[in-house]
């Protein structure tokens, strides 16, 4: 089964909180029909379907940290398998978090041909958040949890930069731009993959 994905172009969309990633990747979709993954996404859904595992998840998410591994690898690989016969590439948004994320998820399902590294400040990302905040219905939009988030991102998620960095997959993308300009990187990015 996993074979089948082998030979799709994975993209791994990094960033922290509030940078923009899941606002990038829905402009991706539209221009370039990619399959849009988030790990978030994946995780409220199932928290929404009200299972034992949801409220544990649920809770952990709320403390903004992270959630066991295999749980959100297998979550994206099975997302992976069910997309594999009709995408032309997947977007990977919110995942990896941490380095031996990036690994397993290696050994698993495959390598990826980029990583975008959606950038922008802390105090940019807070207010942003703050802002979705107040329409997302989101449990871990708020002050408190938010902070954990960042000192999280720059403990844990910033090491799969470097670490994919040595590898020449990175591109930088500056996110304090305004949404279009923005794409305009990931476009030039993407466009420079084929
Ligand atoms: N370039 C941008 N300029 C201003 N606001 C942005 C920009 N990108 C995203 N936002 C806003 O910031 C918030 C967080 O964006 P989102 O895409 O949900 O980030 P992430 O998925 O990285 O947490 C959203 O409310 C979004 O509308
Ligand atoms: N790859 C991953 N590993 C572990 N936990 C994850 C995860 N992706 C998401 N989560 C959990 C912890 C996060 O604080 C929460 C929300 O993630 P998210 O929706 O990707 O946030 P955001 O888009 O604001 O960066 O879900
Ligand atoms: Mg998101």
């Amino acid at each position: 089964m996993a074979d089948k994905i082998k030979d799709a172009k994975i993209i791994f969309v990094v960033g922290g909180p509030g940078s923009g990633k899941g606002t990038q990747c829905e402009k991706v979709v539209e221009k370039y029909g990619y399959t849009h993954l988030s790990s978030g996404d994946l995780l409220r859904a199932e928290v929404a379907s009200g299972s034992e595992r949801g409220k544990q998840l649920q809770a952990i998410m709320q403390k903004g940290e992270l959630v066991p591994l295999d749980t959100v690898l297998d979550m994206i690989k099975d997302a992976m398998i069910a997309k594999a016969d009709v995408s032309k590439g997947f977007l990977i948004d919110g995942y990896p978090r941490e380095v031996k994320q990036g690994e397993e998820f290696e050994k698993k399902i495959g390598a990826p041909a980029l990583l975008l590294y959606i950038d922008a400040k802390a105090e940019t990302m807070v207010k942003r958040l703050m802002k979705r905040g107040e329409t997302s219905g989101r449990s871990d939009d708020n002050e408190e949890t938010i902070k954990k988030r960042l000192d999280l991102y720059y403990k844990a998620t910033e090491p799969v930069i470097a670490f994919y960095e040595s590898r020449g997959i990175v591109r930088k993308i500056d996110s304090e731009l305004s949404v279009d300009e923005v794409f305009k990187l990931v476009s030039q990015a993407i466009d420079n993959l084929k």
